[in-house]
């Protein structure tokens, strides 16, 4: 039988390009962290410390427990060498993962705070600017050589172009004499570090989250953080004081809100800073008990809205779990037998974060716009405008759907348990491709994050029923009458789904639209398509 092809992606979506199967593979096999590791420890590394510089990205964004900058800081000081800080913008960067507006404001206001913060203990964060993405890493050099930097630190990113961003660099470094460290800071446990018997990175998520438990219970010091910088001693700050004005990157003009109305409510939401993330923080601690009986209901917003923090790194899970820790009896026992539910609930999704990163590392394909499961790159989409529309506008005739479309429009976040019926409906029900709906995530959540993104998205064969999920988790239909308030006034359990319960003069009234599909056929469809596209499906 003749190999199946996987099917092109239409021309009018430049968002659905992707790789082959084929290159997915290769890049698994001999993957960028690998090379660069091994660049790493083949490094030079007998430099003098002349100046240290710690190099910001869009995930480490704070001062307090960033294990890079407090490496950077530990250096010069024993030097006596000054401490200088970098953040490069590239426009054409956000363009390219399709960050939103929301997330790219924040990311603005938290570095024009951190470069007040950094001032007071007299280090200088210098902005660059970089037009093209292939720009960065000569827009660092060029800052790296007019100063005479000799280290460069910063903290992993684990996508595969931000790794490759940074073998790049390490080139430069062999030829520019300057030398790169980089440390790990987005989870408590170090990625691709929990293994099986076999020595192979676990993938499955209960025995990781059982391991991850065992460890943390154990050896309490992976919860460590680390200070803030030291300040930078006067005859250091006079050698880089004409770098203490630089100004900070202006929001594209493709990046910026609508209006300043929609920038003020979103910035009231989730205002910047450290501080603000810990105030964030410690709120929700005060309620964590709340936390397993009500994390999946939309309306009782028992969650900690702590995901921008986490993603731009504001707030450092192992801050946010040394809270968690004092909570719990000062112990890091965080496994079911010996925390609260609630402790217990909210560290295990922590801890389906920390495997992502693994998952991120270990099959780095899933950066590449590519499924986990390469079989799905061979399922044909159907191509339906209208009902792409209609999910995003939030107008499906769904009323859990739509309340969570609605929702993230409002709010540039949505509930866990919207998250997933929302993504269901719009691969399984309208049959479209998946990659559609990542990228509206990305380009209006402001807690986008590249791994839980991806992995939140992948495609499966399970159907979430939005009828049936709803009445469980937004019993009382709250959540759907505050989103769609066409629906307000409907009582009882026809708020559910008020096409089929209602009677018809009644629901023509309400101005809601019919469902614009039905969903037992469309998912005997999904599962029929699936099936037969994966069948002699060879990746
Ligand atoms: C389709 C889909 C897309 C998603 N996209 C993103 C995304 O772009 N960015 C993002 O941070 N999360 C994403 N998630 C995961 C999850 O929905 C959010 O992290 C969560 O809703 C954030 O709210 P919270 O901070 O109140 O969570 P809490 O319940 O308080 O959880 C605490 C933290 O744990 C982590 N976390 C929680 N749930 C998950 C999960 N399922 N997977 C991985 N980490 C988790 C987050 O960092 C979160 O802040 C996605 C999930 C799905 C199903």
């Amino acid at each position: 039988m003749a190999k199946r092809k996987e099917p092109e992606p239409p021309a009018n979506h430049p968002e659905l390009k992707h790789p082959s199967t084929k290159r997915a593979k290769e890049v698994d096999a001999h993957t960028p962290y690998e090379e660069l590791k091994g660049l790493l420890e083949s490094q030079k590394i007998d430099h003098e410390v002349k100046a240290v510089l710690h190099w910001f990205r869009s995930k480490d964004l704070r001062i307090h427990d960033n294990r890079a900058l407090h490496d950077a800081s530990e250096t010069a000081k024993e030097a006596g060498a000054p401490l200088i800080c970098a953040y490069v913008h590239c426009p054409a960067e956000l363009n390219w993962h399709g960050t939103s507006p929301a997330r790219t404001d924040f990311i603005i206001e938290n570095l024009e705070l951190m470069q007040k913060e950094l001032k007071k203990h007299d280090i200088p964060l210098v902005f660059l600017e970089a037009s093209e993405r292939n720009e960065i890493v000569p827009t660092l050099f060029s800052l790296v050589r007019d100063i005479s930097i000799s280290h460069v630190f910063a903290n992993y990113e684990y996508e595969v172009d931000e790794l490759r961003r940074d073998i790049k660099l390490l080139k430069h470094g062999n030829e520019g004499n300057f030398q790169l460290a980089l440390r790990h800071d987005q989870t408590v446990k170090e990625p691709l570090t929990l293994l099986t018997n076999s020595g192979k990175p676990m993938k499955v998520f209960t025995p990781y989250h059982k391991a991850w438990c065992a460890e943390v219970a154990n050896d309490p010091t992976l919860l460590d953080t680390v200070p803030a910088p030291s300040k930078n001693s006067s005859d250091a700050k006079k050698k880089v004081a004409k770098l203490f004005d630089s100004k900070a990157p202006g929001v594209p003009k493709e990046k910026q809100f609508a209006s300043n109305e929609e920038r003020d409510g979103i910035r009231k939401m989730w205002p910047a800073g450290h501080q603000a993330g810990i105030d964030r923080m410690q709120s929700f601690i005060d309620q964590i008990d709340n936390y397993a009986a009500t994390r999946s209901n939309p309306a009782k917003n028992s969650t900690s809205r702590m995901s921008p923090y986490f993603a731009a790194g504001v707030v450092s899970v192992r801050e946010a779990l040394q809270m968690v820790k004092k909570y719990n009896g000062n112990s890091t026992n965080f496994s079911q037998s010996a925390a609260d539910p609630g402790v217990y609930g909210w560290v295990r999704e922590i801890v389906f974060r920390e495997l992502y990163r693994q998952t991120l590392l270990d099959t780095p394909h899933t950066a590449m716009n590519m499924p986990q499961n390469l079989k799905f790159d061979f399922v044909r989409w159907e191509e339906d405008d209208e009902g792409y529309k209609r999910w995003e506008e939030g107008t499906l005739g769904v009323p859990f759907v739509d309340a969570g479309m609605r929702q993230i429009k409002h709010e540039v976040y949505m509930h866990n348990r919207l998250r997933m019926n929302v993504s269901s409906y719009l691969y399984c029900n309208l049959l479209i491709n998946y990659r559609r709906g990542e990228r509206y995530f990305a380009e209006t959540l402001i807690d986008w994050d590249l791994s839980n993104n991806t992995q939140g998205w992948e495609p499966s064969y399970t159907v979430f029923n939005p009828v049936s999920q709803a009445e469980k988790n937004d019993p009382d239909g709250e959540y759907i009458r505050k989103w769609v308030p066409e629906l307000k006034d409907v009582k009882g359990k026809a708020v559910f789904d008020p096409y089929h319960r209602l009677p018809k003069e009644e629901f023509e009234k309400l101005g809601y639209p019919a469902p614009y599909v039905d969903w037992s056929k469309t998912k005997a469809r999904a599962i029929e398509r699936f099936k037969s596209d994966m069948r002699d499906a060879e990746p």
